[in-house]
């Protein structure tokens, strides 16, 4: 079984709910990104997203924006991220799934993206802006893996495309939470959340986890009653870049904790 899936039914089993970390690859350079994973592993994410750093990031705000261009700028790559990840492979437990832009994955060539993929340990991957019309683009090649494509929902999707996305949707659904970017928000509409996710609950199984504006315990503990787990993201590079490994080390045990007591 998948690394991924293996872990979300450990989590079930557990009454757990999923942290997972989002961080930018080669923000800092290749040694970095390296140590954020390790740390983040240490402080129990149970998944880590790594970001490709791309030239037009429709999706993001701007504190991932500038952590992408960054990570340009010190010469990251689609390449140079699978090679260091694959150089870690066998520290490293927890899921790995990559958030990359499709364009960078075409230019690669899709079949070596899912073969060296593979071979880096990645479990899942979310392509923003590949609609689920065009994702015969890579599932042709991925479904020779053992990768899983992790799917967006937005608050703006209609009912038919919400079932349609869930049918047979793999991993876990990754339900954004606001209208708009990337970036921490001060307030979540829960309301609205909560009827998309309970929605999408009714065609799958398959995990529903919340991103998007979520940076701190108590915006968490606001979507986790109803939800399988949050995704942090901006939060989480905005402390790496500053030095704070502490902060997010805290971030995670105070919503890991917290989501224990969630049912
Ligand atoms: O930064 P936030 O608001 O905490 O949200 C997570 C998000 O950054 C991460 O999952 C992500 C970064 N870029 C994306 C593009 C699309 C979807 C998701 C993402």
């Amino acid at each position: 079984m998948n690394k991924l899936t293996e872990r979300f039914h450990r989590l079930k089993e557990n009454g757990e709910k999923a942290f997972v970390a989002y961080i930018m690859g080669g923000d800092g350079g290749m040694e970095r990104l390296k140590e954020d994973i390790f740390s983040l592993q240490a402080s129990g994410a149970d998944v880590i997203e790594v970001g490709v750093p791309f030239s037009d990031p429709v999706a993001d705000g701007p504190v991932i924006q500038d952590a992408g261009l960054r990570a340009l700028e010190a010469g990251t790559t689609l390449s140079t991220i699978l090679e260091t990840l694959r150089v870690i492979k066998a520290q490293v437990r927890v899921p790995l799934i990559l958030m990359t832009y499709i364009n960078p994955v075409l230019q690669y060539g899709v079949d070596k993206f899912a073969l060296d993929s593979e071979n880096a340990g990645v479990s899942g991957c979310i392509f923003p802006d590949l609609p689920l019309e065009e994702e015969g683009l890579v599932t042709g090649a991925l479904s020779k893996t053992d990768i899983s494509v992790i799917r967006l929902a937005s608050l703006t999707s209609p009912e038919e495309r919400l079932k349609r996305l869930a049918e047979d949707s793999e991993g876990f659904i990754y339900a954004v939470t606001v209208k708009g970017v990337t970036g921490e928000r001060a307030e979540l509409n829960a309301a609205e959340l909560e009827a998309k996710i309970s929605k999408l609950k009714t065609y799958t199984n398959t995990p529903v986890l919340a991103g998007f504006g979520i940076s701190t315990p108590s915006l968490a503990k606001k979507v986790l009653p109803f939800c399988d787990g949050v995704i942090v993201g901006s939060k989480i590079v905005n402390a790496f870049h500053q030095g704070k490994r502490e902060e997010v080390d805290e971030l995670i045990k105070g919503i890991k904790g917290l989501a224990l007591t969630v049912k």
